[in-house]
Parts: structure tokens; C-alpha cells; sequence
């Protein structure tokens, strides 16, 4: 059996150079690019991104996303973007804080267990072997999940339900693609006739810019990335931007709140993704081997000291 992965049909075609090419090989598997090999289950022997399947995280995975729900309302959103939008709390490096992932692990995810330092190397390396020219592509993956250290004290120990998890717009109706959708009904937003129509308080093409966003790691690391002036192209941004928001780029949900520029990003953010979340596995990266190269990507996009 060939994987075949799901893209929603944006009706744009992705660039000659990036589109993906599906050779299956003899062990069924399908392989990506530059030869990415997607494996057919996770590290639990379930399929990836697979919220239903019996397992030991099952629960505490629904459980994550019930609290979630309820809590990420647009006032609440308002609020965190204010004080993390001042980047006061704390003063380090790209490095630093990678290293700093080491003591967290996701409560939300259903494929990995692993501490994040491994996802964020697994996800680099995995894109460096089949785009070596893109090498802000790389850099992007190494950081797209840093904004977790929310999860730590220094950063305010936010609880999971605040940094993790897949993401979604507040301000305009839940879309019911969104996983364990039915927890929407306590969120205090779901029964205000101001939030709860397709378009909320948005409108046609507005751009994501403009759209608030449930808070966690993808709004918190972009905000860092942006005040400190990385010189990341906008499609880099984008990613760490929107890379938890499933429900648009898996299930092609409010692609009416979308701009030209939204279209343009969104063609990486779909190639990010396949490595990102078919990365993740028991295999460990060599951190001390690969660790120049990135720090020479660090230095080239980045300056040596950020404010958090
Ligand atoms: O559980 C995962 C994890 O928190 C990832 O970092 C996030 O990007 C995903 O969207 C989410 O589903
Ligand atoms: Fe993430
Ligand atoms: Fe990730």
C-alpha cells in the first residue's frame, strides 16, 4: 500500500522545483523529494496524527484538548499577545534556548514523547537532505517549536493548554475540522453572535495577519523571531507562524480569510509539514555533530542575543 498524503486543493499549483515526488518503494513506503521516507505509523505503532486510536496517550491527549478548547477565547488571546508582544521576560540565544527545550515534552501530541531538542534536530535534518540550497528552510525547522519554553518558569510556566496543541482562529466560528471539535461548546466565545459566524469579525481576504490566532508556541516564537529583526523570508516566518494550524493547511479550513501573499506562503508551509510531523521517531540525532552547522545559520539570520 502507497501513503498518500492528503493536501486540500487551494487551486495553485506548488512550484515545479518543490513538488513532492511519490515513488513507492518495495516496502510500501512513500518517498518524498530528496528521499524522505514517510513511515507508515509512529513511534506507538498508530497512524500519525490519529486522535481516535486506542493508546496509552489517548487520553491525556483528549484531555489536553478539551481544557484547550475551553480556554482559548479572544479575550484571552488579547491578553497574551499584550504581554509577550514586549519580549521583557528573558535574554538568550537561538542555542540556548534549543537546549532549553531538553526539559519539555508535549503533552499534546499523540506521535512523540521524546524531549523537543530531538523533534527540532529530527525535523532540520530531515529537510537539509532533501532541500540543501534552502538553508533558511533548515534554520526554520530547527526553531519553528522554540516558543514552548513558555512551559517554563523563566517564561511564565504557562500551562500546556497555552503553548501546545494544534491552533486555530478565534473571532470567527470554529470550524468543525478542528480535532475534538465538540469542546468548543464551553468555550465562552462558542454562544457570542459576534464570534460565531463564518466570518466573525473578519473579512473576505483579510489576510492571516490580521486574524488572532489561539495562543501558544507558533504566535509566541514568531513574535520573538519579528522583534528581534531576524532576516528570515516571510515564508520562514510564516511557518513558525502557522505550523499547528491544521485545520487550514491539512483540511483547507478558512482559506477565505486568506490573502495573495497567505497562497504564496502557504506552498512551504505544506512542504514544511510532511517532515515535521513524519520526522518524528525513536532515531536520535547527533547533536555535537551537527551542531556548527546551525549555529553558522543562527549567526546568519539571527542576532547573538534575543530578547524573549
Ligand atoms: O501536538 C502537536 C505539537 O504541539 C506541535 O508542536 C504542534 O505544532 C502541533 O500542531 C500539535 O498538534
Ligand atoms: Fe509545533
Ligand atoms: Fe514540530
Amino acid at each position: 500500500m502507497t501513503i498518500l498524503i492528503d493536501q486540500p486543493d487551494f487551486g495553485v499549483e506548488a512550484h515545479e522545483e518543490h513538488e513532492e515526488q511519490k515513488i513507492p518503494n518495495n516496502e510500501n513506503e512513500l518517498v518524498l523529494d530528496g528521499g524522505f521516507v514517510v513511515p507508515e505509523i509512529n513511534s506507538f505503532g498508530q497512524n500519525f496524527r490519529d486522535y481516535d486510536a486506542e493508546s496509552l496517550r489517548q487520553q491525556g491527549v483528549e484531555d489536553f484538548y478539551r481544557v484547550n478548547h475551553i480556554n482559548q477565547t479572544f479575550d484571552f488571546v488579547k491578553k497574551m499577545r499584550e504581554k509577550y508582544g514586549k519580549v521583557d521576560k528573558v535574554e538568550m540565544s537561538i542555542w540556548e534556548c534549543c537546549e532549553l527545550l531538553n526539559d519539555v515534552v508535549d503533552e499534546s501530541d499523540p506521535d512523540l514523547d521524546e524531549p523537543q531538542i530531538e523533534h527540532l534536530l529530527q525535523t532540520a535534518e530531515a529537510i537539509r537532505k532533501d532541500y540543501p540550497n534552502e538553508d533558511w528552510l533548515h534554520l526554520t525547522g530547527l526553531i519553528h517549536d522554540l516558543g514552548k519554553v513558555l512551559l517554563l518558569p523563566s517564561f511564565g510556566e504557562l500551562p500546556q493548554w497555552a503553548v501546545v496543541g494544534d491552533t486555530f482562529p478565534v473571532g470567527c466560528a470554529f470550524d468543525e475540522t478542528i480535532v475534538h471539535h465538540k469542546y468548543f461548546k464551553e468555550n465562552a466565545d462558542y454562544d457570542n453572535p459576534a464570534y460565531n459566524t463564518k466570518f466573525g469579525i473578519y473579512s473576505e481576504g483579510c489576510g492571516l495577519n490580521n486574524v488572532m490566532m489561539s495562543w501558544g508556541h507558533d504566535d509566541y516564537m514568531y513574535l520573538v523571531a519579528k522583534e528581534n529583526h531576524t532576516t528570515l523570508p516571510s515564508a520562514g516566518l510564516f511557518i513558525i507562524r502557522y505550523h499547528s494550524f491544521y485545520a487550514l493547511h491539512k483540511s483547507g479550513a478558512y482559506k477565505h480569510l486568506m490573502n495573495e501573499e497567505d497562497i504564496e506562503n502557504l506552498k512551504w508551509l505544506q512542504i514544511f509539514n510532511k517532515y515535521d510531523l513524519y520526522s518524528k521517531s525513536k532515531v536520535r540525532i547527533d547533536v555535537e555533530k551537527v551542531k556548527p552547522y546551525y549555529l553558522s545559520l543562527i549567526k546568519k539570520y539571527f542576532p547573538e542575543k534575543l530578547r524573549w
